[in-house]
């Protein structure tokens, strides 16, 4: 028997794991699929050389994962961002530097304003509890996309603002609770924070890529990790749980459910959960997003006075930037996309999807952005284990209705996962400040430490 059997081996069940194990409890990670990482992901490039296919990047304020990837041993290297960036807006491309295009000037006005009325708006979300938030139920009733035709003037300001929503959340505005948008404003630290490359959330990488933590982490724990052991059930009753996965059943103290709330919905558990919990699983979606890296023998582009930065508000993707790795060699660029253009790709075969992605690089980098020797694609929507990306967000009336359950305990069940965090919520860091939080409140179960105050 288990002190603590922890489902899922993402970054957050891992740590919850660390955690657990650092106390001197026997824990057991049950992970459902072959590998570990979870929404982290590396994929070989050649010659010892990785590209993350997953979550990639940390800013100056990720404390919680860059401790772990310190501890761990994983070090960090700024994104490379040198060089002048492109627009690619109604159907022409242009240059620019800083974090926001300047091209169509009363669009960005417009956004200015707009994005100084949502960060004074999410000064006001209480982090911890956003339905006590004044006026919540009412900012929970509009969406994203409401509010920006209400409150923003020019359609150029509004293509902006729905390409930052895209950007961060891989949702559209109209599928996005206005309350959960300035809640993830105010968890990220600003919009500026959200979206900027130096001194916001894309600033710097892992070297050897961001699964590298996970891997580490399970190394670390050894024959305690359990791969191919997804968990069908979970009974739970005063004295005890019991957790049945496809490889065995395990007896423990108590369980901390370390996987994304939609997810939930693949565990049956006995007795039932509480409506709201059961509730709350339909209705926090994840986003949508696919992500292509191409390969080159060189990063061309760097030559041309390029950052490898591109952003594009009519698709089929979004955003590009340099994804090779720290030395430059080889060249990979990134490119994603997002919500309903991801979605619309998905209709296409793979080929399809390869030559919709590269000729829209070589329209913006030029006629040897063709010639990539690797093309690599992941659609985390189509992905068993995770079904969407970048996190779990919630609609509207989703934060009111339902938000008061997100991570509270029921028993014996403890929960993590980035959907859990209060701060840089959905991120790698989110998901590690949630791993750390549910180990301790697992050691007050099992009586190790006081209960936590929350
Ligand atoms: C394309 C993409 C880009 C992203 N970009 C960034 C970024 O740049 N920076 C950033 O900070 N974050 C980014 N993120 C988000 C970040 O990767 C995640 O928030 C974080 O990794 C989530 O960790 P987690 O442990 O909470 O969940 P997960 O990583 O999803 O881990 C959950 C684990 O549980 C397993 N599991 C599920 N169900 C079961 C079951 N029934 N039984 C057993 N195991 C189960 C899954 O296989 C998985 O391994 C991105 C994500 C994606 C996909």
């Amino acid at each position: 028997m288990a002190d603590v059997v922890v489902v899922g081996a993402g970054l957050s069940g891992l740590v919850c794991a660390r955690r657990l194990d650092e106390a001197g409890l026997d824990v057991l990670v049950l992970e459902a699929r072959d590998r570990v990482g979870g929404r982290t992901l590396n994929e070989p490039i050649g010659a010892g050389r990785v590209v993350e296919m997953g979550g990639q990047w940390v800013g100056p304020n990720h404390a919680e994962i860059l401790r772990v990837a310190a501890e761990v041993g994983v070090d960090t290297f700024p994104t490379h961002i040198a060089g002048q960036h492109l627009f690619a807006h109604a159907g022409r491309t242009s240059r620019y530097r800083g974090h926001i295009p300047s091209r169509i000037p009363l669009g960005v006005l417009d956004f200015r304003i707009a994005q100084a009325r949502l960060e004074r708006m999410a000064r006001d979300i209480d982090l911890v509890d956003p339905a006590s938030t004044p006026l919540a139920r009412r900012l929970d009733t509009l969406t994203a996309e409401t509010w920006m035709r209400r409150h923003m003037h020019t359609q150029s300001g509004r293509r902006l603002m729905r390409l930052s929503i895209k950007a961060v959340l891989a949702t559209e505005p109209s599928e996005l609770s206005f309350l959960h948008w300035l809640f993830y404003i105010a968890t990220g630290g600003g919009l500026d924070s959200l979206i900027r490359t130096d001194g916001g959330y894309q600033q710097d990488r892992f070297v050897g890529g961001s699964q590298a933590i996970a891997l580490r982490l399970a190394d670390d724990l050894g024959d305690r990790v359990r791969l191919s052991s997804p968990v069908r059930r979970i009974e739970h009753r005063s004295d005890g749980v019991r957790v049945h996965s496809d490889a065995a059943c395990f007896d423990a103290a108590a369980v901390v459910v370390a996987v994304p709330p939609h997810l939930l919905t693949m565990i049956e558990f006995e007795p039932a959960l509480p409506a709201a919990c059961n509730q709350l699983s339909h209705r926090m979606p994840p986003g949508m997003v696919t992500k292509f890296v191409a390969v080159y023998p060189e990063p061309f582009w760097r030559a041309g006075g390029l950052s490898g930065h591109a952003t594009m508000t009519d698709g089929p993707i979004s955003m590009t930037f340099d994804n090779s790795p720290p030395d430059g060699s080889p060249g990979a660029l990134v490119a994603f996309a997002l919500g309903d253009d991801a979605r619309a790709l998905e209709r296409l075969s793979a080929e399809g999807r390869q030559e919709a992605v590269l000729d829209r690089l070589v329209e913006l980098f030029g006629p040897r952005a063709a010639d990539s020797v690797q093309f690599l694609e992941r659609c985390w929507g189509r992905e068993q284990w995770t079904r969407g990306c970048y996190a779990g967000f919630f609609g509207p009336g989703g934060w009111t209705s339902f938000g008061g359950t997100l991570r509270r305990p029921d028993g014996r069940l403890f929960w993590a996962s980035a959907e859990t965090a209060v701060h840089a919520h959905g991120s790698m860091d989110g998901a590690v400040s949630a791993g750390e939080r549910a180990a301790q409140e697992a050691l007050a179960a099992v009586g190790v430490v006081p209960p936590v105050v929350r």
